[in-house]
């Protein structure tokens, strides 16, 4: 708790500006033991690694690319470096090589047994270790201290647009708003090499993952509460804090945040929100405006939104149907949907072919949470119900539920009732991910991203 006593005194001192918070707060924690200076220690070795890589393997091949991939959104084509997560068709995903059911297990708790605190995962993606309670606890209290106060512009924004605007739009945008405090744009117009480039990338993506709670509940308690805001509580992790801030407190809601902000952070390098940080973060645009480019992608239907669409579709359900609907009434209910031309929201995946373990780990929780709840009762009657509909139909690859097709009924459950909110709790998630990734991808030098693309003439001339 060392670190924590230190920002609690740190916290008392008044500072002029956030840039000086987040510059004090890395020289008080700047020991052995503290998450940057562990980075630190690693980012060598890694360069090593990579530059051993390049030598000895670069030459080599790592698969074909055909026609079908260059027009089918470059599925199966092995082309992104991501350190952070790895998704495995069949198992789901790995974080540094753990499982959701092992991170369950190892990474440290608020109590004993509970849900694994975000600030873990963090610690585990940026340094490939899983941190001690001791470590935890203290990246908590530096997440608290950067984060406990939002430059009184972001709120002026965020006032400016039109009532109505969608919270994932209001999200970006307070993002972007944020782009002015970025240490990487100053250090980068002073002239900084690029050996050093990991620094202040570190420091923006910190900064910014430690915001977004009090982003996400301003959004949440403007667009919904009448524009109430609730104060940071220094005394609550960040998981917690984000849930307070929103006005749902108690220790049940508090481990539901815990693992959702858990378990949405990464999917490796290809989904649409990690590829699009990714990219913008390849031409050194700032973590602000890379995330920022990364939550729009998040914003579609067919990748974050899709939390959103699920839980109207299980409205539409209960308001055609009634709140019990049989079997054969849902099995219709599907077919339905299929004829009309729409997807089915919240089932299929681009490379899983397996029930996605965030599923999984999300349904473990309502059945010890929320048994009895009716909404989370029809949501497994999809389960029983759509891979079936969806084999006999023929076209998808992969008929299982992924992440989004859960995560609604348990908001629900504990009062977050507004879906169009829900794609900005993943967002919130996905910061920690895809900024590790891009700390990373600075400190390793990668590339900026620029494949090749070609026209249906030269497709036709080629194979003629
Ligand atoms: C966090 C996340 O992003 S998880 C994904 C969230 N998105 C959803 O749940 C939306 C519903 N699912 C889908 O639209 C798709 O399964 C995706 C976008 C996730 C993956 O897309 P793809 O990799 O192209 O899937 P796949 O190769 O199986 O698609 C083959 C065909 O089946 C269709 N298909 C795939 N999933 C579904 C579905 N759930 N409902 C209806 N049709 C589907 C595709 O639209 C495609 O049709 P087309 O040949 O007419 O274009
Ligand atoms: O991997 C994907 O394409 C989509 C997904 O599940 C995620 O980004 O979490």
């Amino acid at each position: 708790m060392r670190g924590l006593r230190a920002l609690r005194g740190l916290a008392s001192l008044t500072s002029s500006t956030l840039i000086e918070c987040a510059e004090a707060t890395t020289r008080t924690l700047s020991t052995a033991s503290d998450l940057k200076s562990v980075l630190k220690e690693k980012i060598p070795e890694q360069q090593e690694r990579l530059k051993a890589i390049k030598k000895t393997h670069g030459s080599k091949e790592l698969g074909k690319v055909t026609v079908d991939m260059a027009i089918g959104g470059m599925r199966g084509i092995t082309g992104l470096l991501w350190e952070t997560s790895l998704l495995d068709p069949e198992e789901g995903i790995r974080f540094r090589g753990y499982s959701i059911p092992e991170l369950q297990e190892k990474l440290p708790a608020a109590k004993e047994g509970g849900e694994p605190l975000p600030e873990g995962l963090l610690w585990l993606l940026l340094t490939g270790e899983i941190p001690s309670k001791e470590q935890v606890d203290a990246l908590s209290a530096e997440l608290s201290y950067r984060g406990k106060a939002l430059p009184g512009h972001v709120h002026k924004v965020l006032a400016a647009l039109p009532a109505g605007t969608h919270p994932m739009t209001q999200f970006s945008t307070a993002v972007l708003a944020l782009q002015p405090e970025s240490h990487f744009a100053a250090a980068y117009q002073k002239g900084i090499s690029k050996l050093n480039y990991w620094d202040p990338v570190y420091e923006d993506s910190m900064n910014l993952i430690a915001k977004l709670p009090g982003i996400a509940a301003a959004i949440y308690r403007n667009t919904y509460k009448g524009g109430k805001l609730i104060p940071h509580d220094t005394s609550l992790d960040w998981a917690a804090n984000l849930s307070h801030q929103m006005g749902f407190d108690g220790e049940e809601v508090y481990e539901l945040t815990r693992l959702y902000q858990t378990i949405h952070t990464d999917h490796e390098g290809g989904n649409v929100s990690a590829h699009a940080t990714h990219l913008v973060g390849s031409a050194l645009s700032d973590p602000y405006f890379s995330f920022s480019a990364g939550l729009n992608g998040l914003a579609g239907p067919l990748h974050g939104l899709a939390n959103q669409e699920v839980l109207r579709w299980l409205f539409d359900v209960t308001k055609q149907i009634g709140p019990t609907p049989t079997k054969d009434e849902v099995e219709k209910f599907v077919w339905d949907t299929l004829k009309s031309g729409k997807v089915v929201p919240g089932f299929g995946h681009a490379v899983l072919r397996k029930t996605d373990p965030r599923y999984t780990c999300q349904r473990e929780f309502a059945q010890k949470h929320l048994p009895d709840d009716p909404m989370f009762k029809l949501v497994s009657l999809f389960y029983e119900v759509v891979p079936g509909v969806l084999t006999e139909q023929g076209k998808v690859k992969n008929p299982w539920p992924n992440v989004d097709a859960h995560s609604g009924v348990l908001l629900q459950y504990y009062g977050i009732k507004e879906e169009n909110f829900y794609t900005v709790l993943f967002g919130v998630s996905r910061a920690i991910g895809v900024l590790s990734q891009g700390i990373w991808s600075r400190a390793l030098g990668l590339a900026i991203e620029r494949p090749k693309s070609v026209t249906m003439d030269v497709l036709e001339k080629k194979f003629a």
